[in-house]
This record gives structure tokens, C-alpha cells and sequence, in this order.
């Protein structure tokens, strides 16, 4: 176990130390790009003005013989848009750790592009010694290229090994930024019988006892991921870290996709991927609080200017702790309406430009 002393120290002689808190940025959608396809690539200028992460995907959905092909989009996308500029973020999804293209995923992108990367996403987290790896490496790589601002490291939640670890990872670095739930890797290496990508299946459900008149009996479809999310939250938060849902793969149906974004955002995710166009306003309704709770919120603070006591507002008690969840839901307000104008008028906030 490390000691709490140098738990901030940089790994490597000449690299950034690390943040001390994770920056405050509003990540409602990550939005997944084939760097491989060029007619997509050339999007990303456009793409980077509409999303709140741009992330230049090297793993899974690229074919392998397309793997050096994408590294080399990455970087050329990276290069091609000032991400920064437009306040999006921008990271990459390398390949696996035991893959034969992670070493020079990592050597390449962090010599080439390391001063324009926020975030390397690693799949198949299995426990901390895999984050432990990919810090070491970040801060020699990072050294290297003189890079001077740390790059921050994501794991996708993805395998049983992984869940069983997830409190570990959580903390395994002052460099992690979050967690996703990678709902088709998960379901492979659990045995789960299915062929979705993430939401929920008609036969996972409970069903109410037998009528006595031999009708129909009600039944009610149960959330597959809820355990999972669940565990992946509570890590994350007691860890200053976010917690993200992962993708949704059936493009064709927006209401379920939404359903399961908006029951992550409630459980308290920050945002979710975007794997297709068609998911970006999704993402971007449902990771922004209701207006009307917003008004809400508000209205406790305002009642309650020290955040202490209690107080009655339309028939609901509000103390100490509902001070604390309206601080929830009026700080992401805030941060939302900083980049929507028009939810920032809707909120009755001061957007961007202070109206
Ligand atoms: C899946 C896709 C290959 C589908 O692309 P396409 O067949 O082109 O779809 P459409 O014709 O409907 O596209 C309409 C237009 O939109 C552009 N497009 C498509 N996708 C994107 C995108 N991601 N970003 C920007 N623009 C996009 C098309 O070019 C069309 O443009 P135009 O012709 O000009 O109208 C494609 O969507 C895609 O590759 N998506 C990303 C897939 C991906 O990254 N998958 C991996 C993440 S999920 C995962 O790994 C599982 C996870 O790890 C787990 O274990 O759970
Ligand atoms: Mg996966």
C-alpha cells in the first residue's frame, strides 16, 4: 500500500503532477468516433462545437486490420480541431491491455498528441494493478513529450473480475476520472444470456402470483444493469470520481435508450456514450436536471440560506440534507447553463455570457 504522502507524487521524473481535485466540466454525452473512417472524421470539427467529449475510439468496432489506421486518424483529429478552445473535451479509447496495439497506442498518441489528450479510456479494467500499469506508463510517456498537464485515466466497468474490484480501481490513482459500464463486455464475461448492448430485456422481469379467476398475471420488466450501476456509483462518488452509463446499441429505439440513460442520471451518472448522431440530443435532454426541479431546488436554497434547520415548502419537509441534494441539482444546473443558452433561460440562470 502506497504511503498517503506520496500518493500525489508523479511517477516519473520531468511529468505533471497530478490533480489534486478532478476539473469541474460538464460531460453530459461521450461521443464515440470511428477515427478509421474518414467520412466520420470529418465530421469531428462540427462535432466538437455540438458534444461535451469527443472520444477517438481505437478498441472494439475497429477491425483489426484497421487498428494502425485509427491510431493515426486520432491523432490527425486531434491535431485538426483546437478542442480545448471550444470547451470539449477530448480522449481516446485504447485497445486492451494484453492487445498487441496498446504499447504503441499509448507512445504514439501521448508523444504526438499528449498535450491536446484529456483522457485515456482502458478497457476491460480487471482490477487496480491495470490502472497502476497505465499510470506508470502516462507519466514516463508524459515526461517524454514534455507534457504539463496530467492525463486523466477512465475504466470501463466490463468484466465480472472487474465489478468484483470496483471500489479498488476507483482509488487505484489520483489520475482516475471515472467509470463506465461496458454493458456488452460485462454480459460475455458474466454469462449472461444475452445479445443487446446495454437497456433491459423483456424476459428479466418478476411476475405477480396467480388470480384466482386463472387471469392474466401482471408482470413488471426489472433493470439488468441496477446492481452494477448501483456498485459502479457508490465507488465513484466515494471516490471524487464520475460515473458514466455506457452505450445503448439499439439506435432505432430512442424511448428505451432514454429510459435507460434517464434511470443512470437518477442513480447518479454524469452522462453516458453516444454511439450515432441520433443519441447526442438524448444524452443532452436527460443528463440536464427538469427545469421545473431546478425551480425547485432553488427555492430550498433560497429558504434555507445557511443549508441548516427545517422548513415547510408546498407541504414537503426540507432540512440539512435536501439542502444538499437541491445543491446537487442547482451545481449542475449552473454548469449546464454556463454552455446552453437555452437552458440556462430556461433555469432562470446566468448563462455564458452572464444573461
Ligand atoms: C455503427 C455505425 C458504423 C453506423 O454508421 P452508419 O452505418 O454510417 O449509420 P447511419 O447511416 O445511420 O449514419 C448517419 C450519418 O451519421 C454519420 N455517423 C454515424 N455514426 C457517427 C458517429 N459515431 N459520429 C459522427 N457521425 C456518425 C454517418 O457517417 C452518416 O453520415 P451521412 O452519410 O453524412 O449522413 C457508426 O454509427 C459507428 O461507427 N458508431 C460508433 C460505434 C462504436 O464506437 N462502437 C464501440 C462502442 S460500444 C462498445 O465498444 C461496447 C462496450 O465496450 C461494451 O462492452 O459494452
Ligand atoms: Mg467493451
Amino acid at each position: 500500500m502506497k504511503l498517503p504522502r506520496r500518493f500525489f507524487q508523479p511517477l516519473a521524473t520531468g511529468a505533471p503532477a497530478p490533480f489534486r481535485e478532478l476539473p469541474v466540466r460538464l460531460e453530459r454525452m461521450i461521443h464515440f468516433v470511428p477515427p478509421h473512417n474518414d467520412k466520420v472524421r470529418a465530421r469531428v470539427p462540427e462535432l466538437a462545437t455540438q458534444v461535451d467529449v469527443v472520444l477517438g475510439n481505437l478498441e472494439d468496432a475497429v477491425p483489426a486490420d484497421q487498428k494502425l489506421a485509427a491510431r493515426k486518424g486520432f491523432i490527425a483529429m486531434a491535431r485538426a480541431t483546437d478542442f480545448a478552445a471550444a470547451g470539449t473535451g477530448l480522449w481516446t479509447r485504447i485497445n486492451a491491455l494484453n492487445s498487441p496495439w496498446i504499447l504503441d497506442d499509448l507512445f504514439e498518441i501521448v508523444t504526438e498528441v499528449g498535450d491536446r489528450l484529456d483522457v485515456v479510456m482502458v478497457p476491460k479494467v480487471e482490477g487496480p494493478w491495470d490502472i497502476h500499469y497505465v499510470d506508470q506508463l502516462l507519466a514516463q510517456l508524459e515526461a517524454r513529450a514534455g507534457v504539463t498537464k496530467p492525463i486523466l485515466v477512465h475504466a470501463i466497468l466490463e468484466t465480472a473480475e472487474g465489478v468484483a474490484n470496483v471500489d479498488a480501481i476507483a482509488c487505484a490513482s489520483p489520475r482516475m476520472h471515472g467509470m463506465s459500464l461496458g454493458p456488452a463486455d460485462l454480459a460475455a464475461s458474466r454469462g449472461m444470456k444475452t445479445t443487446r448492448v446495454g437497456g433491459g430485456h423483456p424476459d428479466y422481469r418478476v411476475i405477480a402470483d396467480p388470480s384466482p379467476d386463472g387471469g392474466p398475471r401482471a408482470h413488471a420488466q426489472q433493470d439488468l444493469w441496477h446492481y452494477t450501476i448501483a456498485r459502479m456509483v457508490d465507488a465513484c462518488q466515494a471516490n471524487g470520481i464520475k460515473a458514466f452509463y455506457g452505450p445503448f446499441g439499439d439506435f432505432s429505439d430512442a424511448a428505451a435508450c432514454e429510459a435507460q440513460f434517464r434511470n443512470a442520471f437518477l442513480m447518479g451518472c454524469a452522462g453516458a456514450w453516444t454511439l450515432h448522431p441520433s443519441q447526442v440530443a438524448l444524452a443532452k435532454s436527460v443528463f440536464a436536471p427538469d427545469p421545473a426541479e431546478v425551480a425547485f431546488a432553488l427555492r430550498i436554497l433560497e429558504a434555507m440560506p445557511d443549508g441548516t434547520g427545517a422548513v415547510m415548502l408546498d407541504g414537503k419537509m426540507q432540512d440539512d440534507a435536501t439542502w444538499k441534494q437541491a445543491s446537487v441539482i442547482v451545481n449542475l444546473a449552473r454548469l449546464v447553463a454556463a454552455k446552453d443558452p437555452d437552458l440556462a433561460r430556461s433555469y432562470g440562470l446566468p448563462g455564458a455570457a452572464g444573461g
